[in-house]
Formats: structure tokens, C-alpha cells, sequence
């Protein structure tokens, strides 16, 4: 312990005279005249740091799991210490297996049969230490988590090679285009940017670790019926393409927000660039702490620490590189993500058994069920609340967020900024098939034993993770590859955020009260902005931990709840040309209540899960059968509460999330129209 307290220590002083002589170094080289060759030590010296601090990382787990068992009275293991070349510890070697499993007694196996028959999900195990855990769901049960995970995942030293070089490419592109100097050069590129950086950066921009973890997740939980997302992609996308973008590019605006000052008001342009700005807030933090449990997961590297790692790398290329580098990147970090994960994705499912198996399992445990047509909108997810819903989800997306609008308005011409949009979709797609299939090959390696009811993760987005793992832990550069595409995924779109975040604090918010700002300094400002906004989601990552479902649908809700109404202003001015500025304002605020409003009252009172049955025969470990009794007491009041739920006349607030950006829609038009109505409609001052 001592010698864990003192390397931490050490690490940390490490770290702080790292960032001290960075500063000192950067400061003293714009007073003399910058070069070049100065960021190159820069790099050089971070990427020291880094492995620095994973190898210190990892040795501080073993030594605390070391101290642990022995404090705990297990003696679970023997470690192995050596100077080798990975320090202190070379290898941690587990105890001989546990007996074999007993039969399960004939009359608790009767009773968990039934629990199916009633539309319930099937029995949790006995509370394990490890399924305590998962009650706690906090931030504190996360670290012991990964505590108790760490010191058996060790990452090669060709899965770090791996990921360092998907790191110096990210860093060096921002390096390549340091030199942006006006604001217009850091967020627009010049408009000068080609079809490909653009198309591939439309795509990135919105896939992150959130989609990668949270749809294999749901198709894992509730079934393949997701893909039919990938039907709205064909709605949504042209529509961009041939209605909100042309009208945005033809105004030759720096920022979205600015059209909305342009058709209507200075008022209805801060009133959405304050709500775009909460909206890219949220949405970045949960990006980043989705990354981090991954990486946390997959390398044994600490939670804090890989959420720092991520948010200061891709601060850092931002803030130098601006929009150039961002979309440059994100070129690369796409085809590292597609080509990572496809490769993953076929290798996992030739591992659990071919494509037959995976189809097969899936059959059986209901998971192909693609269409279901019932209009209910209070249902989570049907046919419907997927097309229609999806539909507008993605219309707020890449119709109505400065991040994607920046994008288009940064190209040479008009048709460049269409043809990409339309070269995307269909890759979009693609990758959405891929992470379904990706959530069957999960269903069918997990079907007789849920990682979560067991113990084995503390949250469901943790479930592909727990995958690779335990496929491909034996594998050097497997996992390595798994972490470089999760990053990359991230990577792509903080960055994004990051620009368009500072893009219209400066230009939406600040500028209107400082129009006097020369170029030069509105481009120190977006550096500085880039640097301040990517830390403090750093900061607001944190808050991440505590979520009450997948980060998909915390983040789909949130595009519903805080983009809908954005959108719902965009197409007000774009659609409805009787629209004045006093109907816009109503409008964006009264589809924010009712959002609002509605995602309080499910929080409060929410709407029983709709997962399928989860698999938890072959999780039993027989050692114990009074555990299923004291198991089946604590569920039987879980049961009783979930069975009211069923039974009980669905209330409108369980309206399906993805129904908040259509709600948003019809209320913004509705009160947008009456209030334009009442103040005198275009004649109004
Ligand atoms: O991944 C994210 O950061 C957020 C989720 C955004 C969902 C959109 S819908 C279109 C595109 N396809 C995906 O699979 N994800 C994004």
C-alpha cells in the first residue's frame, strides 16, 4: 500500500510538471517566433507520459488487488513478480477452477420456468459480492468494479503499439494544420473542404463509442428490431440534403444559429445557441465517459484517468488544427472504426460458431424480431416509433446541429455538401447492420448466462466490452484494435463537438457583444474556447456515471428533448414563411417545456422495461442452493411491482422517447403559428 501511495504520488507530480513544462515550452516559443519542429517535442514528450502512465496504472491495480485478497482473507492467486520489462509484476497465475457445477434443485428450476410465462424477465442470481456491485450503479461501484477486473485483462505490448499509433495520428493531423488563423479558417476550413474529408466526417461526427456500445446493447437486450432505424436514414438524409442545407449554405452563415438571427431575431439566435450549447454539453460528456468505461474495461486503466486521456487528446488536436484537422482526422479515425470493427465483428462471430449459430440463437431467444407494428406510441420501440420517430431523431441531428451544419457550410460548393450527405447514408447503414449483428453474435455467446444478472459487468453497455475480453484477451492486438476503435469513434466526435461548441459560444454568443474583435484575436479566442469547453467536459463526464439507462437512449432522449425543439425553430424559418419572431421564441420555449416536461414525469414515474428474456441457467454455480431462496424472496416484491406496471392503463407520459422530437414538432408549429397569428404574423417589429 505504501509503495501504491508513493507511485501514485509520483505519477501525479509527474503529470503536473509535465503540463508546467508544456506551458513554459509553449509560451516561451510564441514570444520567439513559433516552429514547427517545437510541437514534435511536445508530442514526443506526452507520448512518454501516457505510457508512463499505463504501465504505472497497471502496476498500481495488481497491487492493490495483491493487497486486497490478502486484507480479505481470500487467497485467491499467486503473483508472480519479476523486473521485467512491464515492471514490477509479469503475471498474476488464478487458482485451480472451482469445483464443478451441481444440478439445480428440481423446484427452484420450476419456479424460474414459470417467471418467463408471466412476460417476466427471468430470476436475478443469489446477491454475489460482484452482483452487489451491480445494485450500487455508482460512481464508486464503477472503480471497484474495475478493480476487480483490472489486474486479470493485461493489454499487450502490440495492442499498445496499436493504440499509440492511432493516437500520434490524430495528434500529428492537428499538428499539420496548425497554422488556421481567423476564425473562419478554424471553424469553416475556408470553405475549401472536398467530398471525401466531408463525407466521412458527416458520418463520424455522430458515431461514437454511444452508438458502438449502446446498439449492440439494445439489439442484445430487446432484439434486432433497431436496424429499423436504418429505414429513417433514407427519409432523414435527403430531406437534409434537399431542404435544411441548401437554405443554410445559400445564406453563407459562420453558424447555424446566426440563419435563425438573419430570418428572425438576435433574441431567438442566443435563445438557440444557449440550448444547442446544453445540448453538445451533455451529449460530450456521456460520449467521453462511454469511451472510458471501454477502455477502463479492456486495458485494467483507471476510470478518471481514461476519461482525462481522451478529453486532453482531442482538446489538444482542436485547439491547435481547428475544423481542418478535425475533419481530416475524423477521415482516418471512420476508416479505422470501420475497418476495426467490421474485422472484430467477423472474427467474434466465427469464434462463437458461424453465422448459422448466431442466427439460430437468436431465433430462439426472440431476438430476430424484426417488425412490429403495434402504434401504441407509449411502446418503447415498434416499427413506428423507429421510422417516424428515428426519423426526426436524425433530422435533429444532421438537419439542425451546428456540428453536422458546420460540416456542409464548410464546403467548396453546394453539391459537395450534398453529395456527401447522400455518399454517408448508405455507410451509415452499413455500420448500423454491422452493430446489430455485432448485438446477435453478444446474444448468442451470453444466451444461457446474462453477464449482468451474474456479476461479470455492472452496466449493459459494458457488454461488448466483456466480449472481446473473453474472446479475444489471449489475442495480442485483438484488444488493442477493439480500444483503438472505440477511441477513435470518440475521438471523431468530441472533437467535432468540441469545434462546434466554441464555434458558436464565440460567434453566437460573444461576438454580438464584442463585434469589435479583430480576426487574430477571435482566432486565439476559438483556441482558447476549444481548450476551456473540452476540459470542462472532462468535468461534466464525471456526472455520467449515475445514468438510469443505456447511453443510447439517454442520448437519443436528449437529442429529442433539447434538439427537437432546435429543430422545431430551424423549421419554422425554413418551412413556415408566415412564422415572426414572436412565434419562433414561443415556439422553441414551448417545445422545450413540453419535452422537458414529459422526460420529468417518465423519470419520475417510469414505464416497465421491455427486454426479452435474459439466459441464467448457465450462470449457476451450484455451490449453494439456498441462494435461489433468498433470490426469489427479494425478487418476488420486484415481481409484484413490475406485474402492476404491465397490467396498469399505460399513461401518455410513457410516450416513447423517440416521439420527443415529432411532440417538439407539433408544439413549436402550433403555439409558432398562433403567437405569429396574434402579434400580426411578418408585419410584426
Ligand atoms: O453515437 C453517438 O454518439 C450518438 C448516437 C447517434 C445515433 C445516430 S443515428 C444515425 C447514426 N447511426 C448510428 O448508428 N448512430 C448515429
Amino acid at each position: 500500500r505504501i509503495r501504491a501511495a508513493a507511485e501514485k504520488a509520483l505519477l501525479g507530480l509527474e503529470v503536473c510538471c509535465f503540463i508546467c513544462c508544456c506551458c513554459l515550452f509553449w509560451l516561451w516559443q510564441i514570444g520567439h517566433g513559433y516552429r514547427r519542429r517545437s510541437i514534435w517535442i511536445i508530442i514526443l514528450m506526452m507520448m512518454i507520459l501516457i505510457v508512463q502512465m499505463m504501465l504505472m496504472s497497471q502496476r498500481l491495480l495488481l497491487l492493490r488487488r495483491c493487497s486486497s485478497s490478502a486484507l480479505s482473507g481470500f487467497d485467491t492467486g499467486v503473483l508472480h513478480s519479476s523486473g521485467g520489462p512491464r515492471g514490477l509484476v509479469v503475471a498474476w497465475v488464478e487458482p485451480p477452477a472451482l469445483p464443478p457445477r451441481l444440478p439445480m434443485p428440481a423446484s427452484t428450476a420450476a419456479a424460474i420456468g414459470k417467471l418467463p410465462a408471466l412476460g417476466l424477465p427471468p430470476l436475478p442470481l443469489a446477491p454475489s459480492p460482484s452482483s452487489n456491485v451491480t445494485s450500487e450503479s455508482t460512481f464508486t461501484s464503477m472503480l471497484l468494479f474495475s478493480l476487480t477486473i483490472m489486474a486479470t485483462v493485461v493489454f499487450h505490448w502490440l495492442d499498445y503499439l496499436i493504440f499509440a499509433l492511432v493516437l500520434l495520428i490524430s495528434a500529428s493531423i492537428g499538428i499539420a494544420y496548425h497554422r488556421q488563423r481567423s476564425s473562419k479558417d478554424i471553424f469553416l476550413g475556408s470553405r475549401q473542404m472536398t467530398l471525401m474529408p466531408v463525407t466521412f466526417s458527416v458520418m463520424a461526427s455522430f458515431i461514437s463509442a454511444i452508438s458502438i456500445l449502446g446498439t449492440t446493447a439494445e439489439v442484445y437486450q430487446s432484439g434486432v428490431q433497431y436496424i429499423i432505424l436504418g429505414i429513417s436514414y433514407f427519409l432523414a438524409f435527403p430531406i437534409t440534403a434537399e431542404v435544411y442545407m441548401p437554405v443554410l449554405y445559400r445564406n453563407r452563415v459562420l453558424t447555424a444559429q446566426h440563419y435563425l438571427e438573419l430570418r428572425f431575431s438576435s433574441a431567438v439566435r442566443t435563445a438557440a445557441s444557449i440550448v444547442f450549447c446544453i445540448q453538445m454539453f451533455f451529449y460530450q460528456a456521456v460520449v467521453l465517459y462511454a469511451s472510458a468505461i471501454t477502455f477502463q474495461q479492456v486495458t485494467g486503466l483507471s476510470f478518471p484517468l481514461t476519461m482525462v486521456l481522451t478529453g486532453v487528446v482531442c482538446t489538444f488536436y482542436t485547439a491547435l488544427g481547428g475544423i481542418k484537422a478535425v475533419m481530416w482526422t475524423d477521415l482516418v479515425q471512420m476508416i479505422i472504426v470501420f475497418v476495426a470493427f467490421c474485422t472484430l465483428v467477423v472474427m467474434a462471430t466465427m469464434e462463437v460458431g458461424g453465422f448459422e449459430r448466431v442466427f439460430e440463437m437468436a431465433a430462439a431467444g426472440d431476438r430476430l424480431n424484426f417488425f412490429n407494428f403495434n402504434p401504441d406510441p407509449t411502446v418503447r420501440h415498434s416499427f413506428w416509433t423507429l421510422l417516424f420517430g428515428g426519423t426526426g431523431m436524425c433530422l435533429t441531428i444532421y438537419s439542425a446541429n451546428q456540428a453536422q451544419l458546420q460540416r456542409y457550410l464548410s464546403c467548396s460548393t453546394e453539391s459537395v455538401a450534398r453529395r456527401a450527405i447522400y455518399l454517408q447514408m448508405p455507410l451509415t447503414f452499413l455500420f448500423l447492420c454491422f452493430l446489430c449483428l455485432a448485438g446477435l453474435v453478444i446474444y448468442a455467446f451470453y444466451s444461457d448466462c446474462d453477464p449482468l444478472l451474474s456479476g461479470d459487468i455492472v452496466k449493459r453497455d459494458q457488454l461488448l466490452p466483456a466480449l472481446v475480453v473473453r474472446l479475444f484477451s489471449a489475442r495480442p492486438g485483438v484488444t488493442g484494435l477493439f480500444v483503438s476503435c472505440i477511441f477513435s469513434a470518440s475521438l471523431s466526435t468530441v472533437s467535432s463537438g468540441i469545434n462546434s461548441l466554441s464555434s458558436v459560444v464565440l460567434e453566437d454568443l460573444i461576438k454580438p457583444w464584442q463585434p469589435n474583435l479583430t480576426e487574430r484575436a477571435a482566432g486565439w479566442a476559438a483556441r482558447v474556447l476549444a481548450v476551456v469547453l473540452g476540459l470542462s467536459t472532462v468535468g461534466i463526464g464525471f456526472l455520467a456515471t449515475n445514468l438510469p439507462a443505456t447511453v443510447l437512449q439517454i442520448v437519443l432522449s436528449l437529442f429529442g428533448i433539447v434538439g427537437g425543439p432546435l429543430l422545431a425553430v430551424f423549421s419554422l424559418g425554413i418551412l413556415v414563411p408566415w412564422c415572426n419572431r414572436y412565434g419562433a421564441l414561443t415556439g422553441l420555449l414551448a417545445s422545450l417545456a413540453t419535452t422537458l416536461g414529459f422526460s420529468i414525469a417518465a423519470l419520475i414515474d417510469p414505464p416497465p422495461p421491455d427486454h426479452r428474456v435474459f439466459g441464467t441457467e448457465g450462470c449457476y454455480n451450484g455451490t449453494d442452493a439456498s441462494n435461489y431462496t433468498i433470490s426469489t424472496e427479494h425478487y418476488s416484491n420486484w415481481t409484484v411491482t413490475t406485474a402492476s406496471l404491465v397490467a396498469r392503463q399505460r399513461p401518455v407520459h410513457w410516450l416513447s422517447y423517440l416521439y420527443y422530437t415529432p411532440l417538439a414538432l407539433l408544439v413549436a408549429m402550433a403555439t409558432g403559428l398562433a403567437v405569429s397569428a396574434l402579434t400580426g404574423f411578418n408585419r410584426a417589429k
